[in-house]
């Protein structure tokens, strides 16, 4: 239906613009390219759901996200892996994890910021109509 349409566009839209705010953050450039799995070898034996941000954003533009609730699930991945992935206490692992809490935080600072509870709740209206 039309109305629900221009629903999913804005969704389309909020995602984008959330997404290429944390593209942009310097603090987050280590989430922004998959992990390479050839220079990390068990990357895959740790990590069963990869995640970076511009896969986030192609999945965005390719429409695959009907509300923020699925968006989330993506999104999440990222940080959540990251603290799986450099649980140590040496600098580097610590430092990627602050970084991860810093993802988590920042995102989910922007959401609840930006986006009403109204707009999420009829996205998930015209999922489950559909
Ligand atoms: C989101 O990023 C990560 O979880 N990581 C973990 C990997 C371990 C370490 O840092 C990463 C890339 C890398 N490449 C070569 C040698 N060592 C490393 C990034």
């Amino acid at each position: 239906e039309e109305q629900e349409d221009k629903v999913l566009q804005a969704l389309r839209l909020y995602l984008r613009h959330l997404t290429d705010r944390l593209v942009t953050d310097r603090r987050f450039q280590v989430f922004k390219r998959p992990v390479d799995t050839t220079e990390v070898m068990d990357y895959l034996q740790v990590i069963r759901s990869p995640m970076d941000l511009s896969t986030l954003q192609a999945n965005v533009d390719a429409n695959r996200y009907s509300t923020l609730a699925e968006f989330v699930l993506d999104a999440d991945l990222i940080w959540r892996n990251a603290l799986s992935y450099n649980p140590n206490i040496n600098p580097m692992d610590r430092r990627i994890r602050q970084r991860a809490h810093a993802l988590n935080d920042t995102m989910h600072f922007f959401i609840r910021d930006e986006l009403s509870e109204d707009f999420e709740r009829k996205c998930e209206d015209i999922k489950a109509s559909r």
